[in-house]
């Protein structure tokens, strides 16, 4: 699990930090851990790293100056370094000094029309281009020179601290901005690193320990790895029988919907054993499609359950009103998707029927956000926080970078690293995995965690058909850590992503067991 803190909280941090140690030391550590991954970088794409080049696109402050160090030290490792200054009056004097000293050159962007030839030249050459323009303090798109310049970028580029253009507190993107194929930051994750475009710009993101750990307090909100969504993971155990794992109760689909059944109940057959039971028009086509399903007519004729996982395809009539109204009147766990949404949103007296101590999910996409909380969200992690506030709710906001915020501020973020998941049905298969981790008594917020990261890599796996390859994804070059943009995939529908969910577990487990070796 990592934490991401905002941008205020990290200089806050790195203020008291600076109150121990020197700040050129924590400026070399930083500088450190970008000129390990540039060589990192070099040796995947330039097939080495001495005699090969690297270009240093140096801005007005101590982002810059964190590149310029990065280059001192390239050159002692035999690369050749060229830094083109963006603001050679403001540049960072001790990082230059340092360059020159260890035989880089650096000359001025701008000449008396624009961009000079010579840092067109530069940039061209770089075999990796270190983005140093701006950072934490960065305020709006690149201004014009900058944007110009990265314009000339055609090597894959690493970002010191965030990507350049990218607003560090909240990841939107409102004018030109570099896309890094690796990101080097520092001490802990920012929001721009994980929400919005930036998660997408920030490519790999790599953390250095500067030594600012123990000067932050508790983070905005974290962002799970693989290795915590195996860990809590429900397998059975000696003990088990299929009772004791959780049974989940899916109310889903309808005769003109069959398919949201079959797809929020394989959500929960594929996510954990012990047992599913329907409730709803659609038993018939569930029983043949999952013979393993113990299936209804109705709510109220279903055994006893766990959880409930209600929504998908109910419809938004009389018919459905009644069954959201009948699961909540269980006052078990529920996660409320769909049409059990929108429901919801617009029908007050239907909270009446929800034992407020029990915990309920609603897992909206933006057009379902908007309909409880009044608009679409713009800063998505205070919109989630807000309205899961509100309501009494986990608030599973989906999207590219999905936001579960829970009743008590408690805010976990996934980025998926890739878009693969946008495929129709795929909210529903969600939405039943959910429901039988819930089932399982896995934690509320971990559970959402757990079921967004492993829906979206099996989204991925589907696409990539990485487990085909002993559980790595066919790349076009990147290291074995390499991001899914690198990934070459083909388009699938919500049934192929159902059917790597087991892969998915399998990997994740798999990374959980590494982890405590
Ligand atoms: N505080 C520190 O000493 C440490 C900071 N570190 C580095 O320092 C960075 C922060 O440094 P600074 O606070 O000096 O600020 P930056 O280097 O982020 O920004 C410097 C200047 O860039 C200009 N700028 C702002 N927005 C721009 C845009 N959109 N396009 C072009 N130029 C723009 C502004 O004139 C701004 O003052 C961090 O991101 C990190 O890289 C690391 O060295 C670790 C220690
Ligand atoms: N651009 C995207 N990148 C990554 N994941 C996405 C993207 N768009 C949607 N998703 C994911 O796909 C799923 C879609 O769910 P939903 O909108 O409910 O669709 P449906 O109702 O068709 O099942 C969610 O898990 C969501 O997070
Ligand atoms: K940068």
């Amino acid at each position: 699990m990592r934490g991401v803190w905002t941008p205020d909280r990290i200089r806050a941090a790195e203020e008291r930090l600076f109150e121990a140690v020197a700040e050129p030391v924590v400026m070399r550590r930083a500088a450190n851990g970008v000129a390990l991954h540039v060589r990192r970088l070099l040796g995947e794409r330039a097939g080495g790293v001495a005699g090969r080049h690297v270009t240093l696109l140096v801005g007005a402050g101590n982002n810059g100056g964190d590149a310029l160090w990065a280059g001192a030290l390239l050159r002692g490792r035999g690369v050749g370094v060229t830094a083109v200054l963006l603001a050679p009056d403001r540049t960072h004097g001790e990082g230059l000094r340092a360059l020159r000293a260890a035989g880089g050159r650096a000359l001025a962007a701008e000449g008396s029309s624009g961009l000079t030839s010579e840092a067109v030249g530069a940039l061209r050459r770089g075999d990796v281009v270190v983005d140093g323009v701006v950072g934490l303090s960065a305020r709006g798109g690149l201004r014009p020179l900058a944007a110009e310049a990265v314009g000339h970028v055609g090597a894959p580029v690493v970002a010191v601290d965030l990507p350049s253009g990218v607003d560090p507190a909240t990841g939107l993107v409102e004018g030109p901005a570099v896309s890094a194929e690796v990101t080097v930051t520092f001490g802990g994750l920012k929001p721009c690193h994980v929400l919005e475009e930036g998660a997408a710009r920030s490519g790999r993101v790599r953390l250095v320990d500067i030594g600012l750990i123990p000067y932050l307090d508790e983070p905005d909100f974290t962002v799970l790895d693989p290795e915590d969504a195996g860990a809590a993971w429900p397998v059975p155990s000696p003990e088990d029988d299929k009772y004791s794992q959780g049974v989940l109760g899916v109310a889903a689909g309808s005769a003109s919907f069959p398919g949201a059944a079959m797809l929020t109940a394989g959500g929960a057959v594929r996510t954990a054993s012990g047992m599913v039971r329907y409730a709803g028009p659609a038993a018939d086509a569930v029983r043949e499609s999952w013979p393993e399903i113990v299936a209804t007519g109705s709510v109220g004729d279903t055994g006893r359950v766990q959880a409930w996982a209600v929504g998908p395809g109910i419809g938004t009539g009389s018919n459905g009103r009644e069954v959201l109204a009948r699961v909540l009147e269980e006052a078990r766990p529920v996660v409320a998707d769909a049409d059990a949404i929108t429901l919801l949103a617009r029908d007050a007296a239907l909270w009446d029927a929800r034992d407020p101590e029990t915990p309920l999910v609603l897992t909206p996409h933006d057009g379902e956000f908007a309909r409880l909380a009044g608009e679409r969200p713009e800063d998505r992690v205070a919109a989630a926080r807000e309205t899961a506030r509100r309501y009494g709710v986990l608030l599973l906001l989906k999207g590219n970078s999905t936001v579960v915020a829970a009743p008590d501020g408690r805010v976990l973020v996934h980025p998926s690293g890739h878009a693969w998941p946008a495929t129709a049905g795929s909210g529903d298969v969600l939405t039943g995995m959910l429901g039988k981790l819930l089932a399982a008594g896995v934690e509320p917020l971990r559970a959402c965690g757990c079921a967004v990261l492993v829906h979206a890599r099996a989204a991925e796996i589907a696409a990539t058909g990485s487990a085909e390859h002993g559980g790595r994804a066919p790349r076009v070059g990147g290291d074995e850590e390499g991001r899914a943009e690198r990934t070459v995939g083909a388009p699938i529908g919500a049934s192929a992503l159902l059917a790597a969910v087991p892969a998915a577990i399998r990997e994740v487990r798999a990374a959980a067991t590494a982890s405590v070796r």
